[in-house]
């Protein structure tokens, strides 16, 4: 309790803390609560369930309470899940204030969002979209007068990956004012540090927490070499073991594609494992179901894609396993960071085929650890081998039943339009590419063939005159 105290937070909010079970300031806590609570700019770069939430929600909270009026806070957050999560511990650390706060995201009713909005909320908590999708189409709400602007995952909203958040942070940024105080956190800040400071200009105080190794100390990470074809075969396997040694733990399992999600689950279900999905295409209501059956431990197995593998905080979660290997290092350190937070321990397992080596390679680089090996009697595994595999071809067949190709497709129209690209042009261009690809493919498969069909030749008249030699030197004996 001193802890906090010393930081300069009022009593009434480290009532608050002890409540959550938050006694001791964690080292993001300690060491990013006082700039805020003197008034600067903030870049806090902790290692994932360390307790970045409670390092800006905090000071944000105490000074609220010294001049409270709305719209106070703007939060921003990649994911919609995220949003709530936070939503949460602004409500419960918030509680005396009376705190009113505003969930901002897509996939809900746009009307009473608004309406919310107008009613001067004291913490709007949003994802970029849906929030730029406000300021363009309504007046009937502020966010000039905001004093804090959080940036929460900031690497992953500043970045250009799948979803490209940059054209909507840009209507947002220019909605608030200059005069601010900027708070952006994320496990992964480094590599963005330029585009960072060009958010937080005034200043900012920069921590990060110093360790060799970039993941949490309790995770113990391994990977399993698999083939393609049995990869299933080993989660199905994996699972089943987890399950009968230990009842009581959470898994969650990452996947690359929505696809894949909806049709492993569907198989883990045939297997009657408790299994849940979340993925992009999934309704919102039913995201928030799935979530929060597994946060309740109803479902012990999570199915997701990367939607998931930033900032969700279940406590419950003992094991992530990889069911492909991350194509950035950045990405594996979240999705593992779904376990082993706040001290506790967890196990990381990642499933690599004989293509994803160099994979493993950069995230050893990068998070400075080897991943060790998980051991696993293969034959055991090849024996479910059949009947996995023959479940899930059953589980496509029945998945290219519904319309989920065809959803995908109208999501896909649906962002292009939102873009202002012609979804048809598009998919001209898109065919094009593909084209020159094949050819450029076909080509360079062409002269391998050929440097192959020459080095070939070169061996067998290496080989021939071999021959030659030791025949004459035979005859001369
Ligand atoms: N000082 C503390 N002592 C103990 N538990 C804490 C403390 N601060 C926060 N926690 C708890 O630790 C858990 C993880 O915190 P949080 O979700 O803020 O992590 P994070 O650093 O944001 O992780 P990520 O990078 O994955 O988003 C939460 O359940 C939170 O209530």
């Amino acid at each position: 309790m001193e802890g906090f105290l010393r930081l300069g937070l009022s009593s009434w909010l480290i009532d608050q803390c002890s409540q959550l079970g938050i006694l001791k300031p964690s080292s993001v806590q300690e060491n990013c609560i006082p700039p805020i609570l003197e008034g600067r700019d903030c870049m806090g770069c902790a290692k994932t369930g360390s307790g970045k939430t409670a390092a800006f929600v905090l000071p944000i909270l105490q000074k609220l309470s010294d001049d409270p009026f709305g719209i106070f806070c703007l939060v921003l957050t990649p994911t919609r899940e995220l949003a709530y999560q936070i939503a949460e511990q602004f409500r419960v650390l918030g509680k005396p204030l009376g705190l009113k706060d505003c969930i901002i995201v897509g996939g809900m009713d746009m009307v009473a969002q608004a309406l919310e909005l107008s009613r001067k909320p004291h913490i709007v908590i949003a994802t970029p979209g849906r929030l730029a999708d406000h300021i363009r189409s309504s007046n009937t709400f502020s966010i000039k007068k905001i004093r804090f602007l959080v940036l929460d995952e900031a690497d992953r909203l500043l970045e250009q990956g799948c979803t490209d958040f940059t054209q909507d942070l840009q209507v947002i940024l220019e909605a608030v004012p200059a005069q601010r105080q900027t708070l952006l956190f994320s496990a992964t800040l480094t590599d963005t540090l330029q585009e960072l400071k060009t958010v937080a200009m005034n200043k900012p105080f920069f921590w990060e927490s110093i360790s060799e190794v970039k993941t949490v100390e309790q995770l113990d990470q391994r990977y399993i070499l698999v083939p393609e074809k049995v990869k299933d075969a080993y989660l199905v396997y994996l699972i089943q073991k987890f399950q009968d040694e230990h009842e009581d733990w959470s898994i969650m399992i990452f996947t690359n594609t929505c696809k894949t999600c909806q049709i492993l689950n569907m198989m883990l279900r045939e297997f009657s494992f408790p299994s849940v999905a979340l993925h992009s295409m999934m309704k919102q209501k039913q995201r928030f179901a799935a979530l929060a059956k597994f946060k309740s431990s109803v479902f012990k197995i999570l199915i997701a894609t990367d939607v998931a593998a930033r900032g969700l905080d279940i406590p419950t979660v003992q094991v992530v396993i990889n069911h492909n290997t991350p194509g950035l290092p950045k990405i594996y350190i979240h999705r593992v960071g779904r376990t082993a937070r706040a001290g506790r321990n967890g196990m990381a397992i990642t499933l690599v085929t004989q293509y994803d080596i160099h994979l493993v390679h950069a995230i050893e680089g990068q998070i400075n650890l080897k991943l060790e090996e998980f051991k696993v009697k293969e034959k055991d595994v090849l024996k479910i081998l059949t009947q996995v595999n023959v479940t899930r071809r059953e589980c496509e067949i029945k998945l290219e039943c519904t319309d989920f190709d065809e959803k995908k497709e109208i999501n896909k129209r649906k962002q292009l339009i939102l873009e202002g690209k012609d979804p048809d042009l598009e998919a001209k261009r898109k065919a094009e590419l593909e084209k020159i690809k094949k050819q450029k493919k076909k080509f360079k498969e062409h002269i391998q063939e050929t440097m192959q069909k020459k080095r070939d030749a070169q061996v067998q008249r290496k080989r021939k005159k071999k021959h030659l030699r030791e025949k004459k030197k035979k005859a001369a004996q």
